[in-house]
């Protein structure tokens, strides 16, 4: 193996076993740590197996910025996750490559903002949400309960609304098990073993595993899915889009004699679930997490609802302009996501051709990880980071300082597509909330362990139980 290593070029690293590659070692602990730790033996840049593959791992701000910034072509192709990969087969925006990747992520971020600036601002989607969640949540003050569905639901209704055309009422029963179906799917991948379902594409299916759920859930998603599509079908006026599975449609129909078209069935029920998927799961496991670390620190929870007081106010709804003017509220946000980081190793990238990394030749489609964590967790970009600590965003004069390190939807070219919806949507949810209510522990905070309750694809929290008393 090592001398396949060095005839692909392919930079140092600990020693792989014949088939499990260094599978044992990275299931030692929790995988975002194991790496930096290896990181410190091996450098910024350095190669694991994982099974009989190898991937390239970028470590530390620097590396990141050299290869995901300053390579932007080069490291924008999506490396393939098996278990996706047996769902997608290459399609959608998340996990196809060139040319396609290119005209659908294009086409969805244009659809986007189109649904964005149209008739209703996202703004107002978002807010007009966070303030059926108020109502929720007044309806429970007083009552210690689980915020995680409550959370997801109102997060997907806003991409509902983009993708569907429509929102729906918290506790719908069918649309809050499609809900769970995310949520296990998220927490499988997470799980201890969860990297390891990406490395065997051939043998997923005869393994037993919990993988066998992710793949019965993507099915049920897909039927959802396929529904929806029908119903735009049957429903829609051709050339007037509701939202975007209209404006597909109608591309589909442009593109109609066009063999080569990339606007295909398939595509567009790809292109559906990586939006409905990726535009719930992440957003709101970082609110849900947000009001968890709240509850430890309560002194910063008072000190975010004393600028929300003396800025705005507690009768008028927060609107997007508010942030510049909230310092210690963003930083608090910023903080929360750097702290988190939701999705420590990003999604992984492939090289889009031969490059050169450092001291290293890299070849076209080299697999790499970009370990996201390891940015935030830098000790030269950030003071205080491996504490929660809202100065790590504040200057001396309590003045919100931004920092290039800070990359939870990852830098360069493949960045999240929803990034700025998501950050929109944590800004206003996460005010409305602590503008109108307390936010009280049903354990003493100094208890309150923040430690992930699983480590892999993503950071997935601890389940807490939280108590509400209005402001
Ligand atoms: C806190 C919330 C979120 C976080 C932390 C997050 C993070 C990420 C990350 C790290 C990636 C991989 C980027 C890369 O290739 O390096 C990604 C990709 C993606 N995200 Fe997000 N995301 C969030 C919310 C959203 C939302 C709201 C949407 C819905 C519009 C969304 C849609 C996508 C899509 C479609 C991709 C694939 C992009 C591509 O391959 O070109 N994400 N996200």
């Amino acid at each position: 193996v090592r001398r396949a290593q060095m005839q692909r070029g392919l930079p140092p690293g600990p020693t792989p076993f014949p088939v499990l590659g260094n599978l044992l070692q990275l299931q030692s602990g929790h995988l975002d740590r194991v790496l930096m730790e290896l990181s410190s033996r091996w450098g910024p840049v350095f190669t694991v197996w994982l099974g009989p593959r190898p991937a390239v791992v970028l470590c530390g701000y620097t590396a990141l910025r050299d290869a995901l910034v300053l390579q932007a072509d080069a490291f924008s192709g999506r490396g393939s996750m098996a278990v996706f990969e047996r769902f997608t087969h290459g399609n959608g925006i998340a996990f196809s490559n060139g040319p396609r990747w290119r005209t659908l992520r294009n086409f969805a971020l244009g659809a986007l903002k189109e649904f964005g600036v149209g008739r209703r601002s996202i703004e107002e989607r978002i807010q007009e949400e966070a303030s059926c969640l108020l109502g929720e949540f007044q309806a429970i003050v007083g009552t210690p309960f689980d915020p995680r569905r409550l959370l997801d639901n109102a997060v997907s209704n806003v991409i509902c609304s983009v993708v569907f055309g429509k929102r729906y009422d918290y506790g719908d029963p069918e649309f809050l098990r499609l809900l769970d179906l995310f949520s296990d799917n998220f927490r499988i991948m997470s799980s201890k073993w969860g990297e390891a379902y990406n490395i065997f594409p051939s043998f997923l299916d005869w393994i037993p595993g919990p993988h066998h759920r992710i793949f019965r859930n993507f099915q049920e998603l897909r039927v959802f899915i396929s529904e929806q599509i029908q119903q735009h079908r049957q429903l829609r006026q051709a050339r007037e889009p509701r939202d975007f599975i209209d404006c597909f449609l109608d591309q589909m129909d442009e593109e109609q004699q066009d063999p080569e078209s990339h606007f295909q069935d398939e595509t567009l029920v790809m292109t559906t679930h990586n939006l409905f998927f990726g535009g719930t799961e992440t957003t709101s496991t970082t609110l849900r997490y947000g009001l968890l670390i709240m509850l430890k620190y309560p002194e910063v929870a008072a000190k975010v609802q004393a600028e929300l007081d003396a800025v705005i106010g507690r009768t008028r709804a927060p609107n997007l302009e508010d942030r510049a003017r909230l310092p210690y509220t963003n930083a608090v946000l910023h903080e929360i996501q750097r702290f988190i980081s939701v999705l420590p190793l990003g999604l992984p990238r492939a090289l889009t051709r031969d490059t050169h990394l450092r001291s290293h030749f890299l070849r076209k489609g080299t697999f790499v990880i970009p370990l996201l964590v390891s940015a935030h967790r830098d000790p030269t970009q950030f003071k205080d980071p491996d504490h929660f600590n809202p100065t790590n965003f504040l200057d001396d004069r309590g003045e919100f300082q931004n920092n290039d390190a800070f990359m939870p939807f990852a830098p360069g070219k493949r960045m999240c597509l929803g990034a700025g919806l998501a950050r929109s949507e944590i800004f206003l949810f996460f005010t409305a909330i602590l503008q109108k209510f307390c936010l009280l522990s049903t354990e003493s905070p100094a208890s309150i362990n923040l430690t992930p309750q699983c480590t892999g694809l993503g950071n997935v929290p601890p389940a807490f139980q939280l108590r509400l008393v209005a402001r």
